[in-house]
């Protein structure tokens, strides 16, 4: 085995506190129940890497394959409530699996089932946070996936990615390791591009990247897609990503150790702060603003507030305090915030100036539209 150090590889051979994220693919072993033995290697893995004194939170897929196989059932299926029923199963198997697994090496676990909505509250949000912070001290290891059984698509993430990515925002964890069935992200899908090339390096939030990366096989959800993007939310709070194959022996250790596995992807950008963090990750958006060219300038460059005079245009049926995006003349996202005005206030003051806004409106609430507190640019 190799143990090449590769430059530019020190950022995940010095973290301290890391998510894994194990896909489904991986875990069924090709559809054929929980693979129980590979669950042991991954965990043995991760227990030495406790054992170093890296904290680790696992994002583990499984439950609805898991569920198809105790229930006999061949293709993934339809309906909302047989998924959420696969998964109810799968996932009590999942966590006594990785229990056990875990207790062979003197370590706790604790399952932890989030949706969208508990990390889209601010309350529950700051809840959930204090919880897993509170296990990690424990040096217990935290076993996290999506809640199945509750979420109805308005509120899903749908791909573990993405849940993997919001926890390594939620803890600032230094990295986020994606392990699938692929040996990373390649320049084009090899399931049908047998010629295709891995890319060893790139930058979270790279546009080629989101380009080259194509959708999951029939057990996973989000395939490559999902895991840039994952990269790039990753990348808000300052951790880098790897995706990685989670068949290569001794994966995490290799990895932990600064070996050139995989496809790394760096963050480009300085962290930003929690709060706008939390509000970029919001998924339910209510609305749209059109900026003008002004407006779109002074937001990017100097993150200022968004005031109606920059505004052009609106469209949804939003309330004051829902999430609404930004757009610039051609449609392209540039902001997320959340208003000080509904809609139907707001159509009213747009292009004009805040100190129009009492007279026009009756009232003042605020003179911006979005406060640059409560607004991030994309
Ligand atoms: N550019 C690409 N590079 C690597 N794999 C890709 C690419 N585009 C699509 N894929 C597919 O994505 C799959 C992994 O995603 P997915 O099935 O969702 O797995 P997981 O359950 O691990 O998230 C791979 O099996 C692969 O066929
Ligand atoms: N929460 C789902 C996982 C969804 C899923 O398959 O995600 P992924 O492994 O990212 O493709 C489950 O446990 O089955």
């Amino acid at each position: 085995m190799s143990n090449e150090r590769a430059p530019g590889r020190e950022a995940l051979a010095g973290a301290r506190r890391v998510v894994v994220k194990i896909g489904s693919a991986l875990l069924t072993n090709d559809g054929r129940d929980l693979d129980e033995a590979a669950i042991g290697g991954w965990v043995d893995q991760i227990a030495e890497l406790h054992r170093r004194g890296i904290e680790v939170i696992l994002v583990s897929s499984g439950a609805v394959a898991a569920g198809m196989v105790r229930l006999g059932w061949r293709s993934r299926p339809s309906t909302v409530h047989e998924l959420q029923a696969a998964a109810a199963v799968g996932q009590n198997g999942l966590t006594e699996c990785y229990e056990g697994h875990f207790a062979r090496h003197g370590l706790i676990t604790a399952q932890i089932l989030l949706t969208h909505d508990d990390l889209s509250n601010r309350k529950r949000y700051l809840n959930a946070r204090s919880a897993l912070r509170t296990l990690v001290d424990l040096r217990v290891v935290p076993v996290i996936n999506e809640n199945d059984t509750v979420v109805t698509d308005e509120i899903r993430f749908g791909d573990n990615d993405t849940l993997g990515a919001l926890v390594a925002n939620l803890l600032e964890a230094d990295a986020l390791v994606i392990l699938t069935d692929q040996e990373g992200l390649y320049d084009a899908d090899p399931r049908y591009h047998p010629g295709a090339r891995l890319i060893n390096e790139g930058r979270a939030g790279d546009p080629a990247l989101a380009a080259v990366a194509g959708t999951g096989g029939a057990l996973g959800r989000g395939g490559m897609t999902t895991k840039v993007l994952a990269a790039r939310l990753a990348a808000r709070s300052g951790a880098v990503t790897v995706i990685a194959s989670g068949r290569q022996p001794e994966v995490l250790i290799r990895l932990s150790e600064g070996e050139r596995l995989g496809t790394l992807l760096r963050p480009e950008q300085a962290p930003i702060a929690a709060r706008k963090r939390w509000l970029a990750g919001q998924l339910q958006v209510r609305g749209s603003l059109t900026l003008d060219a002004g407006a779109v300038k002074v937001l990017r460059g100097r993150g200022s507030s968004l005031l109606p005079v920059g505004v052009k245009a609106l469209s949804g049926n939003f309330v004051r305090g829902d999430m609404v995006v930004c757009v610039d003349e051609h449609g392209e996202r540039i902001a997320k915030g959340l208003v000080n005005y509904g809609a139907e206030e707001a159509l009213k003051i747009l292009g004009r100036s805040s100190h129009q806004i009492e007279s026009i409106l009756g009232y003042m609430e605020a003179p911006e539209l979005i406060h640059r507190d409560n607004l991030v640019v994309l």
